[in-house]
């Protein structure tokens, strides 16, 4: 009796160190919502985070000189240049082996300490990556990632003081592996044939990656019930998209049906833009620096009102540019590129956004 007890505890600690092992054991039994569902059901329960339709409001003007501008653009993906160009051949390997490792690069203490070439944060994986493709190393083909070692790719993704580890090393190392055997058992070692089985579907897609590779089912339960925020999965069709503006291999016919990337980063931003407001026991937490649960009602909280918000921004947006502004084109105004305008937005106001602090919450799903 005492035995089976070590052994299962034993089980538990290790499966929650490789967090994925525990959502597939829990997600078997109950309904799974979809990302902008779920987005609804938890601000509906929520405790510590409120919405504002106020701020949503503001947030929307923004939105919309910055469709003026061309700050958000279907083509802003591709001139970054750390990202492939639509004629790459490697380019849909290149997306699934980045957004399989896109998740947590910040270290306790001081967030941007890995740095690669200069850069920080997921521009540090990028740097990395495409370094290491410069120096003749074939990461992209999952023949080589599936068998990779933590050395390996320690050495990868080194970092500029020559100190300084990539976080989470051991549990990249883990989705390398469990990605890279599916992808050649199943896929011919190609993630562009996952994309052709989904008809152009990005419903298809999400549900697709998130049943064969269980490191990207980012899912909890919350108040009783199973939601799902997939901010891997979807960034991923995401990318996808953006590479290829919406033609060819990134052509889904229902791009609408996702929603924003539910990372650490665009919350500060929502908060920043008063679209929502944590409450003050919440933001004492997020300012003690303290680490908070994947899966604790704080971090689904935080996570799912930030997909709520956006969805309600594209709404605010589309109907004020029907209004007021029928001379712009609609066609693209998507949770993608909002998501992207946020995102990039946090990156250009670093410095000024600093008095939000992130969530702190280690985990390989975002
Ligand atoms: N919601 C959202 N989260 C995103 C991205 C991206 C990069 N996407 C590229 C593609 C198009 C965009 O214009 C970007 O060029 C990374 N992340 C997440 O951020 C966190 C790291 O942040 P930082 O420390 O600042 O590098 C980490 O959880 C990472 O997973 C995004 O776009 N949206």
């Amino acid at each position: 009796m005492f035995r089976t007890v070590i052994r299962l505890h034993s089980n538990l600690f290790r499966a929650i160190r490789k967090q994925e092992k525990v959502s597939v054991f829990k997600s078997s039994k109950m309904a799974t919502m979809s990302p902008a569902e779920s987005g609804e059901f938890i601000v509906k329960n929520a405790k510590f985070v409120k919405v504002h339709e106020e701020g949503i409001k503001h947030l929307a003007k923004e939105v919309i000189s910055g469709i003026q501008s061309k700050v958000i653009d279907v083509e802003n993906f591709s001139q970054h240049e750390h990202h492939p160009k639509p004629s790459d051949s490697h380019a849909p390997n290149w997306i699934f082996l980045i957004d399989t490792l896109n998740f947590c690069f910040w270290t306790p203490g001081d967030a941007t300490k890995w740095k690669v070439d200069g850069q920080t944060g997921y521009f540090s994986l990028c740097a990395a990556i495409n370094r290491a493709l410069k120096e003749g190393i074939d990461i992209t083909n999952p023949s080589f990632y599936s068998k990779i070692t933590l050395e390996e790719l320690e050495k990868i993704l080194r970092s500029d003081d020559g100190q300084t580890k990539a976080p989470l090393l051991p549990e990249r190392v883990q989705c390398l592996h469990e990605v890279g055997r599916v992808l050649l058992e199943k896929y011919d070692g190609k993630f562009e044939n996952c994309v052709k089985a989904c008809n152009n579907s990005a419903v298809a897609l999400l549900k697709l990656v998130t049943e064969e590779f269980p490191c990207f089912r980012d899912e909890a339960t919350y108040n009783g019930k199973r939601v799902s925020i997939y901010k891997r999965a979807q960034i991923l069709v995401g990318d996808l998209w953006a590479c290829y503006r919406g033609e060819g291999l990134g052509r889904f016919d229902d791009i609408d049906k996702i929603t924003m990337f539910a990372d650490y980063r665009v919350p500060q931003v929502l908060v920043h833009f008063k679209t929502m407001e944590y409450t003050d026991e919440l933001m004492q937490l997020l300012k003690s620096d303290k680490i908070i649960e994947n899966g604790c009602a704080e971090e689904v909280e935080i996570r799912g009102a930030s997909i709520y918000v956006v969805e309600r921004l594209k709404e605010v947006v589309l109907e004020e540019l029907k209004a007021n502004h029928p001379n712009i084109s609609a066609k693209n105004v998507n949770a993608v590129l909002l998501d992207h305008f946020l995102w990039d937005y946090r990156r250009k106001h670093a410095a000024e956004l600093e008095y939000i602090p992130f969530h702190k919450t280690i985990s390989v799903y975002y």
